[in-house]
Protein backbone atom coordinates (compact mmCIF):
# COMPACT_ATOMS: atom_id res chain seq x y z
CA UNK A 1 0.00 0.00 0.00
CA UNK A 2 2.07 2.54 1.28
CA UNK A 3 -0.20 5.27 0.75
CA UNK A 4 0.62 8.95 0.63
CA UNK A 5 -0.36 10.79 3.94
CA UNK A 6 -4.26 11.06 3.97
CA UNK A 7 -5.88 15.09 5.16
CA UNK A 8 -7.19 14.01 8.74
CA UNK A 9 -9.57 15.63 10.79
CA UNK A 10 -8.07 17.77 13.81
CA UNK A 11 -7.50 16.23 16.81
CA UNK A 12 -10.69 17.38 18.30
CA UNK A 13 -12.66 16.52 15.51
CA UNK A 14 -12.09 12.48 16.15
CA UNK A 15 -15.11 10.63 16.48
CA UNK A 16 -15.60 8.98 19.88
CA UNK A 17 -15.87 5.89 18.51
CA UNK A 18 -12.24 6.05 16.70
CA UNK A 19 -10.52 7.17 19.92
CA UNK A 20 -11.02 3.85 21.20
CA UNK A 21 -8.56 1.12 20.17
CA UNK A 22 -8.97 -2.10 21.36
CA UNK A 23 -5.74 -4.28 21.59
CA UNK A 24 -5.74 -7.72 20.09
CA UNK A 25 -3.54 -9.55 22.31
CA UNK A 26 -4.37 -13.13 21.44
CA UNK A 27 -2.23 -16.37 20.56
CA UNK A 28 -3.52 -16.43 16.87
CA UNK A 29 -5.03 -15.25 13.83
CA UNK A 30 -8.45 -17.28 14.55
CA UNK A 31 -8.76 -15.57 18.26
CA UNK A 32 -8.20 -11.69 17.04
CA UNK A 33 -10.71 -12.80 14.23
CA UNK A 34 -13.58 -14.25 15.98
CA UNK A 35 -13.22 -11.13 18.56
CA UNK A 36 -13.29 -8.42 15.64
CA UNK A 37 -16.52 -10.43 14.69
CA UNK A 38 -18.08 -10.53 17.50
CA UNK A 39 -17.62 -6.80 18.30
CA UNK A 40 -18.60 -5.76 14.52
CA UNK A 41 -19.43 -1.77 14.34
CA UNK A 42 -18.44 -0.86 17.82
CA UNK A 43 -15.06 -0.70 17.24
CA UNK A 44 -13.08 1.22 14.29
CA UNK A 45 -9.64 0.62 15.26
CA UNK A 46 -7.82 -2.22 16.52
CA UNK A 47 -4.04 -2.77 18.04
CA UNK A 48 -1.91 -5.67 16.54
CA UNK A 49 0.78 -6.64 18.81
CA UNK A 50 3.77 -8.79 20.13
CA UNK A 51 1.82 -11.76 21.70
CA UNK A 52 -0.70 -11.88 17.74
CA UNK A 53 2.35 -10.99 15.42
CA UNK A 54 4.28 -13.80 17.21
CA UNK A 55 1.41 -15.98 16.96
CA UNK A 56 1.87 -15.29 12.79
CA UNK A 57 -0.73 -11.97 12.99
CA UNK A 58 0.98 -9.63 10.86
CA UNK A 59 -1.28 -10.46 7.95
CA UNK A 60 -3.63 -9.54 9.93
CA UNK A 61 -2.89 -5.87 10.03
CA UNK A 62 -3.82 -5.71 6.01
CA UNK A 63 -7.26 -7.95 6.60
CA UNK A 64 -8.30 -5.38 9.35
CA UNK A 65 -7.32 -2.62 7.12
CA UNK A 66 -9.51 -4.01 3.75
CA UNK A 67 -12.49 -4.07 6.39
CA UNK A 68 -12.25 -0.83 6.82
CA UNK A 69 -10.71 -0.88 10.29
CA UNK A 70 -7.51 1.29 11.59
CA UNK A 71 -4.87 -0.18 12.20
CA UNK A 72 -2.33 0.32 15.23
CA UNK A 73 1.06 -1.81 14.71
CA UNK A 74 2.53 -2.45 18.59
CA UNK A 75 5.93 -3.83 17.17
CA UNK A 76 8.01 -1.31 19.95
CA UNK A 77 11.07 -1.22 18.07
CA UNK A 78 14.15 -0.50 19.30
CA UNK A 79 17.44 -1.42 17.53
CA UNK A 80 20.18 0.66 15.85
CA UNK A 81 19.16 3.46 13.52
CA UNK A 82 19.80 1.40 10.21
CA UNK A 83 17.80 -1.70 11.26
CA UNK A 84 14.76 0.90 12.71
CA UNK A 85 14.80 2.71 9.65
CA UNK A 86 14.29 -0.26 7.26
CA UNK A 87 12.02 -2.37 9.35
CA UNK A 88 10.08 0.88 9.80
CA UNK A 89 9.74 1.15 6.21
CA UNK A 90 8.96 -2.55 5.67
CA UNK A 91 5.85 -1.70 8.20
CA UNK A 92 4.57 1.48 6.41
CA UNK A 93 3.42 -1.08 3.43
CA UNK A 94 1.38 -2.96 6.18
CA UNK A 95 -1.58 -1.35 5.79
CA UNK A 96 -1.21 0.07 9.25
CA UNK A 97 -2.02 3.92 10.91
CA UNK A 98 0.15 3.92 14.10
CA UNK A 99 3.38 2.18 14.80
CA UNK A 100 5.36 2.36 18.00
CA UNK A 101 9.05 2.51 18.36
CA UNK A 102 10.85 3.04 22.45
CA UNK A 103 11.28 6.92 22.94
CA UNK A 104 15.09 6.73 22.83
CA UNK A 105 16.12 10.01 20.35
CA UNK A 106 18.17 7.54 18.00
CA UNK A 107 15.72 4.88 17.35
CA UNK A 108 12.75 7.79 16.72
CA UNK A 109 14.83 10.20 14.61
CA UNK A 110 15.29 6.53 12.62
CA UNK A 111 11.63 5.82 12.40
CA UNK A 112 10.74 9.09 11.20
CA UNK A 113 13.18 8.44 8.13
CA UNK A 114 11.87 5.23 7.12
CA UNK A 115 8.40 6.34 7.78
CA UNK A 116 9.17 8.79 4.82
CA UNK A 117 6.28 10.11 3.20
CA UNK A 118 3.92 7.39 4.15
CA UNK A 119 0.63 6.92 5.87
CA UNK A 120 2.14 5.78 9.00
CA UNK A 121 2.29 7.93 11.92
CA UNK A 122 5.19 6.92 14.56
CA UNK A 123 4.48 7.34 18.13
CA UNK A 124 7.15 6.77 20.72
CA UNK A 125 6.55 4.67 23.98
CA UNK A 126 7.70 7.07 26.84
CA UNK A 127 7.44 5.12 29.97
CA UNK A 128 5.50 1.57 29.85
CA UNK A 129 2.38 2.17 31.94
CA UNK A 130 3.25 -0.89 34.09
CA UNK A 131 5.89 1.11 35.44
CA UNK A 132 6.17 3.23 38.41
CA UNK A 133 9.37 5.75 40.11
CA UNK A 134 10.14 2.48 42.02
CA UNK A 135 10.13 0.18 38.90
CA UNK A 136 12.23 2.73 36.41
CA UNK A 137 14.83 3.31 39.89
CA UNK A 138 15.23 -0.75 39.71
CA UNK A 139 16.07 -0.35 35.91
CA UNK A 140 18.99 2.29 36.78
CA UNK A 141 17.20 5.56 36.04
CA UNK A 142 17.60 8.41 38.42
CA UNK A 143 14.30 10.42 37.57
CA UNK A 144 10.99 9.16 38.32
CA UNK A 145 8.36 8.39 35.64
CA UNK A 146 7.08 12.45 35.64
CA UNK A 147 10.19 13.80 34.61
CA UNK A 148 11.60 10.52 32.03
CA UNK A 149 7.99 11.06 30.32
CA UNK A 150 8.46 14.83 30.04
CA UNK A 151 12.20 14.55 28.56
CA UNK A 152 11.21 11.57 26.37
CA UNK A 153 8.03 14.02 24.74
CA UNK A 154 10.67 16.62 24.07
CA UNK A 155 12.98 14.47 22.65
CA UNK A 156 9.95 13.12 20.47
CA UNK A 157 8.73 15.83 19.13
CA UNK A 158 12.36 16.76 18.25
CA UNK A 159 12.49 13.96 16.03
CA UNK A 160 9.18 14.94 14.16
CA UNK A 161 7.71 11.60 15.15
CA UNK A 162 3.73 12.20 15.38
CA UNK A 163 3.06 11.24 18.68
CA UNK A 164 3.40 9.53 22.33
CA UNK A 165 2.56 6.67 24.47
CA UNK A 166 2.09 7.53 27.58
CA UNK A 167 -0.55 7.34 30.88
CA UNK A 168 -3.44 9.72 30.85
CA UNK A 169 -1.62 10.42 34.49
CA UNK A 170 1.02 12.52 32.39
CA UNK A 171 -1.66 13.82 29.07
CA UNK A 172 -2.33 17.31 31.12
CA UNK A 173 1.65 18.35 31.13
CA UNK A 174 2.85 16.56 28.10
CA UNK A 175 0.44 18.91 25.71
CA UNK A 176 1.53 21.64 27.03
CA UNK A 177 5.39 20.35 26.33
CA UNK A 178 4.53 18.98 22.75
CA UNK A 179 2.01 21.54 21.57
CA UNK A 180 -1.32 20.95 19.62
CA UNK A 181 -0.15 18.59 16.56
CA UNK A 182 1.17 15.56 18.24
CA UNK A 183 -0.66 12.73 19.29
CA UNK A 184 -1.58 11.53 22.77
CA UNK A 185 -2.40 7.76 22.82
CA UNK A 186 -3.41 6.20 26.38
CA UNK A 187 -3.03 2.69 27.27
CA UNK A 188 -3.60 1.50 30.80
CA UNK A 189 -7.20 2.84 30.77
CA UNK A 190 -9.73 1.05 32.96
CA UNK A 191 -13.45 1.47 33.68
CA UNK A 192 -14.54 2.01 37.19
CA UNK A 193 -14.05 -1.51 38.92
CA UNK A 194 -12.11 -3.36 36.16
CA UNK A 195 -9.15 -5.17 36.88
CA UNK A 196 -5.61 -3.38 37.47
CA UNK A 197 -3.50 -6.46 36.51
CA UNK A 198 0.13 -5.29 35.53
CA UNK A 199 -1.04 -1.77 34.86
CA UNK A 200 0.48 0.84 37.99
CA UNK A 201 -0.71 4.00 36.24
CA UNK A 202 -4.08 3.17 35.16
CA UNK A 203 -6.89 5.98 34.69
CA UNK A 204 -10.58 5.69 34.05
CA UNK A 205 -11.61 6.14 30.15
CA UNK A 206 -13.78 9.66 31.03
CA UNK A 207 -10.81 11.19 33.15
CA UNK A 208 -8.54 10.34 30.52
CA UNK A 209 -10.41 12.29 27.72
CA UNK A 210 -10.80 14.57 30.50
CA UNK A 211 -7.24 15.10 30.86
CA UNK A 212 -6.85 15.17 27.09
CA UNK A 213 -6.03 11.86 25.77
CA UNK A 214 -6.44 11.37 22.02
CA UNK A 215 -6.74 7.78 21.84
CA UNK A 216 -7.63 5.25 24.38
CA UNK A 217 -5.88 2.11 24.06
CA UNK A 218 -7.98 -1.13 26.13
CA UNK A 219 -7.43 -4.55 26.34
CA UNK A 220 -8.67 -6.95 28.65
CA UNK A 221 -11.28 -4.77 30.61
CA UNK A 222 -13.25 -5.30 26.69
CA UNK A 223 -11.55 -8.45 25.50
CA UNK A 224 -11.84 -10.74 28.76
CA UNK A 225 -15.49 -9.26 29.65
CA UNK A 226 -18.75 -11.58 29.28
CA UNK A 227 -19.70 -9.07 26.34
CA UNK A 228 -17.15 -7.06 24.94
CA UNK A 229 -19.96 -5.25 22.66
CA UNK A 230 -21.46 -3.78 25.67
CA UNK A 231 -18.00 -2.52 27.32
CA UNK A 232 -16.84 -0.89 24.36
CA UNK A 233 -19.91 0.73 23.77
CA UNK A 234 -19.99 1.75 27.11
CA UNK A 235 -16.76 3.02 26.77
CA UNK A 236 -17.02 4.74 23.62
CA UNK A 237 -20.64 6.64 25.48
CA UNK A 238 -17.84 7.81 28.37
CA UNK A 239 -15.61 8.95 25.40
CA UNK A 240 -18.52 11.03 23.85
CA UNK A 241 -19.31 12.19 27.73
CA UNK A 242 -16.03 13.62 28.65
CA UNK A 243 -14.93 15.42 25.08
O1 LIG B 1 2.42 0.40 23.50
C1 LIG B 1 1.40 0.02 24.09
O2 LIG B 1 0.37 -0.17 23.45
C2 LIG B 1 1.42 -0.08 25.56
C3 LIG B 1 2.29 0.77 26.21
C4 LIG B 1 2.22 0.90 27.61
O3 LIG B 1 2.94 1.69 28.23
N1 LIG B 1 1.31 0.13 28.27
C5 LIG B 1 0.48 -0.77 27.66
O4 LIG B 1 -0.32 -1.40 28.33
N2 LIG B 1 0.56 -0.91 26.28
C6 LIG B 1 -0.26 -1.92 25.59
O5 LIG B 1 -1.65 -1.60 25.78
C7 LIG B 1 -2.39 -2.81 25.98
C8 LIG B 1 -3.08 -2.72 27.32
O6 LIG B 1 -3.83 -3.86 27.54
P1 LIG B 1 -4.76 -4.04 28.81
O7 LIG B 1 -3.91 -3.82 30.02
O8 LIG B 1 -5.26 -5.45 28.67
O9 LIG B 1 -5.86 -3.00 28.69
C9 LIG B 1 -1.44 -3.97 25.86
O10 LIG B 1 -1.54 -4.47 24.53
C10 LIG B 1 -0.06 -3.35 26.08
O11 LIG B 1 0.93 -4.00 25.31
Amino acid sequence: MNAQTPSRPPRAAISPRDRLIVALDFPDVAAARAMTARLGDAVSFYKVGMELVYGGGLPFVGELADQGKQVFVDLKLHDIPNTVEKATARIASLGGRFLTVHAYPQTMRAAARGRGASALQILGVTVMTSYDDADLAEAGYAAGVRDTVARRAVQARAAGIDGLILSAEETLAMRAIVGDDMLLVTPGIRPAGAALGDQKRAVTPGQAIANGADYLVVGRPVTEAADPVAVARTIVQDIEAAL
